[in-house]
């Protein structure tokens, strides 16, 4: 399933820098352990905000919700899920024959196209 989701992070500004520098590295890690996995597709910055837009593909509620409350970013993060479902109208975006939009759970092999936006 594919999750869309924002992430607004609101670091206290009391914490010491050198803690704050150290959850960034962790959550860095954390993150880039994911993407390399296929578990998180995209990360987008928001201009000009500490903010994230990002696509996750996983198999469920569940382990988004494990995925997200394991960012060591995650106490000082307002986060807002979308779920994801096939748009009719999408071309060259991969199903898996019953409606779902397919995702590496369904078939290694089959990836998401990115959808050229014609006439928006
Ligand atoms: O910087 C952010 O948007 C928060 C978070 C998401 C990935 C990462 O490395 O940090």
């Amino acid at each position: 399933m594919l999750f869309l989701v924002r992430m607004d992070v609101n670091i206290p500004l009391d914490m010491p820098q050198a803690m704050a520098e150290a959850i960034k590295a962790k959550e860095r890690d954390y993150s880039q352990a994911l993407q390399r996995k296929g578990r998180w597709r995209h990360l987008w910055r928001v201009v000009g905000e500490y903010s994230n837009y990002s696509v996750f593909d996983v198999a469920d509620n569940d382990e988004l919700h494990t995925v997200l409350s394991g960012l060591p970013l995650f106490p000082y993060m307002d986060i807002k899920v979308t779920p994801l479902a096939q748009h009719p109208s999408a071309v060259e975006q991969s199903s898996n024959g019953n409606g779902a939009v397919a995702d590496s759970h369904d078939d290694p092999g089959i990836h998401m196209q990115t959808v050229p936006m014609e006439g928006k």
